[in-house]
């Protein structure tokens, strides 16, 4: 389970950026996180996972205080990966293998080596492994990022924008992998995502934020034209495509 309670946050100034953001949810759900550029999206997410102190509220996984948890036990519950990712001169292999420190004694163990396989698998980046990180693709560095995420094995996983430089193809695939690890490894995913399609073929709850507060929290029963008026200030019809509700913008 997880409980963001009142997060507020401003950045040293008077300016508030989070105004008591909530955001409450069982375990294996997979979670957008939406809403209008600066609306404080990336800013959250640091909070959720202490990158930033909140300046009040708390935020519990399970029964872990994140403002009290030790770096160690946050490294062990939570995995972020941000919106500009960058790299060192490291191998995918290695890479991905960093994602395993929190859990690894002096060398890594059999299991670490599994774990940091089936990652790599699951991100179908096996042809890759032995290649430098500088040297890849912005968007197989983030496929690599999310392999490095995955591997630490986290409760739950923070997603800042990960389809921002994917083709269509590999954002679908991302997706895909991200919904299913929250539902088969009963893990919390937390987007933020700015393609409402792909969040709503994917996502099963959805926050909406407006004005650095969350102004709705829910199933897809919340992306409503009204809602999406309401934070995105557009026009927008809701149909539906083979069972999946999706956003046409008038
Ligand atoms: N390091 C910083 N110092 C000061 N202000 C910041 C800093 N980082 C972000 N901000 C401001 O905080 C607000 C929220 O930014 P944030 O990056 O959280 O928004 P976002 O919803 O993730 O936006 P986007 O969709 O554009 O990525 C914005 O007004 C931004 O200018």
């Amino acid at each position: 389970m997880i409980h963001a309670e009142n997060v507020n946050f401003s950045y040293h100034t008077d300016e508030s950026v989070l105004k008591a953001v909530c955001l409450k949810e069982e375990a294996g759900h997979c979670i957008a996180l939406l809403g209008n550029n600066g609306v404080g999206k990336s800013t959250f997410l640091k909070c959720f996972n202490r990158i930033l102190r909140p300046d009040s509220g708390t935020v519990l996984v399970e029964n872990l205080n994140i403002s009290k948890a030790s770096r160690k036990e946050i490294a062990l519950t939570l995995a972020y990966v941000e919106q500009h990712t960058s790299s060192g001169r490291l191998t995918v292999y290695d890479t991905v293998l960093l994602g395993r420190k929190p859990h690894m004694k002096m060398t890594p163990s059999e299991e670490d080596y599994a774990v940091v396989d089936n990652a790599i698998e699951r991100l179908h980046l096996t042809d890759l492994k032995l290649r430098y990180t500088d040297e890849l693709s912005g968007g197989e560095l983030q496929k690599v990022m999310l392999a490095r995420a995955l591997a630490q094995q986290p409760k739950v996983l923070l997603l800042d924008e990960p389809t921002a430089s994917l083709d269509i193809y590999n954002q679908h695939e991302v997706m895909k992998i991200a919904a299913g690890i929250a539902s088969e490894d009963n893990m919390t995913v937390i987007i933020v995502i700015h393609d409402l399609n792909l969040a709503l073929k994917y996502c099963d709850r959805f926050l909406l934020m407006h004005d650095g507060k969350s102004f709705d929290y829910g199933d897809v029963s919340v992306i409503t034209s009204e809602n999406i008026k309401a934070v995105y200030g557009v026009n927008a019809v809701i149909t539906e495509v083979d069972g999946n509700k999706i956003v046409i913008v008038k």
